[in-house]
């Protein structure tokens, strides 16, 4: 069975603004407001663990906004985020990395002077000081850390596939590539929760296939949940168990991928066409 035929029958996560509590994350009441438009408007989110939720809606919809509030780049203005159990609302990025929420961003953001390797150890940089103060104390020495900091680098770098490339120029990657790459930035620091915004964005069919092999792998190879967005429904439904929709960045509809792709309201507010599976 492949990963994505597992997803599709095995997924087990329910996506319901009625019970938030219990989920690896939640959202309750998000509100995000700039100046006189409402971006996000009462959108809840419960993500259980090890599951694959989307959030899906037209250009506008409020989707990104949402994921900047839940990884700490966005201030709330109303609503509550938790992070198994703990209240995270008031805590800023950098807190909510270092618990285990982390994000790829919908435009590349790698460093293209800098190598694979080197990307990704900067991306662990929440951890990795961790690991160096503890090494100190600990008497390991800083040296040890670090070694042990490239050693877990290149080992996600050989899961995902760019082993080869670890000393190559990001910048020299194709864009499906450097795409892996973010993932692996994020994954080297073992997220509990994956936040991914439009990871299929300027992918070619073959490389959509792999990051949906990739993603639906995701859960029980690294033990994390993951909140997509996207607006490739085949990989949406191919890899979620649950989707919520939003719309002018209040929520629409939620629930299995089967359901919602063909719920008219979907289809008047954004498909247009029903995604039959
Ligand atoms: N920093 C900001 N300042 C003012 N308005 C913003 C800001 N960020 C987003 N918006 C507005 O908030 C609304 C939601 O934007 P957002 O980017 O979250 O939508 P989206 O669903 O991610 O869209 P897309 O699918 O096109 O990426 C839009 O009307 C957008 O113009």
């Amino acid at each position: 069975m492949t990963a994505t035929a597992q997803r599709m029958d095995g997924g087990t996560g329910v996506l319901a603004a009625e019970s938030t509590a219990g989920h690896l994350l939640s959202a309750t009441g998000l509100v995000k407001r700039f100046g006189g438009l409402i971006a996000v408007d009462g959108v809840d989110l419960a993500v259980p663990a090890n599951d694959i939720v989307g959030i899906i809606g037209p250009n506008g919809a409020g989707k990104t906004t949402l994921l900047n509030m839940l990884s700490g780049a966005l201030a709330v203005d109303e609503g509550t985020i938790r992070l198994d159990g703990v209240d995270i609302t008031q805590r800023n990025a950098a807190s909510r990395a270092a618990l285990g929420l982390r994000r790829t961003f919908q435009n590349i953001r790698l460093f293209g002077g800098m190598t694979v390797l080197e990307n990704v150890l900067v991306g662990m940089h929440v951890q990795t000081r961790g690991w160096i103060a503890g090494g100190i104390i600990g008497g390991w020495g800083v040296a040890r850390a670090e070694r042990a900091a490239v050693e877990t680098a290149a080992t996600v770098l050989t899961t995902l596939g760019l082993e080869s490339c670890a000393n190559s120029l990001a910048g020299s990657l194709s864009y499906g590539q450097q795409r892996r790459v973010e993932i692996a930035r994020a994954l080297a620091s073992s997220p509990r929760v994956l936040l991914l915004d439009e990871p299929a964005a300027g992918l070619n069919s073959a490389e959509k296939r792999e990051a949906t092999e990739l993603i639906c792998s995701l859960p029980e190879r690294y033990g994390l949940s993951v909140v997509l967005v996207e607006h490739d429904m085949d990989l949406v439904s191919d890899t979620c168990s649950a989707i919520s929709v939003i719309e002018y960045g209040r929520p629409l509809c939620d629930g299995r991928p089967a359901e919602v792709l063909n719920d008219q309201r979907v289809i008047d507010a954004y498909l247009g066409t029903a995604v039959v599976r």
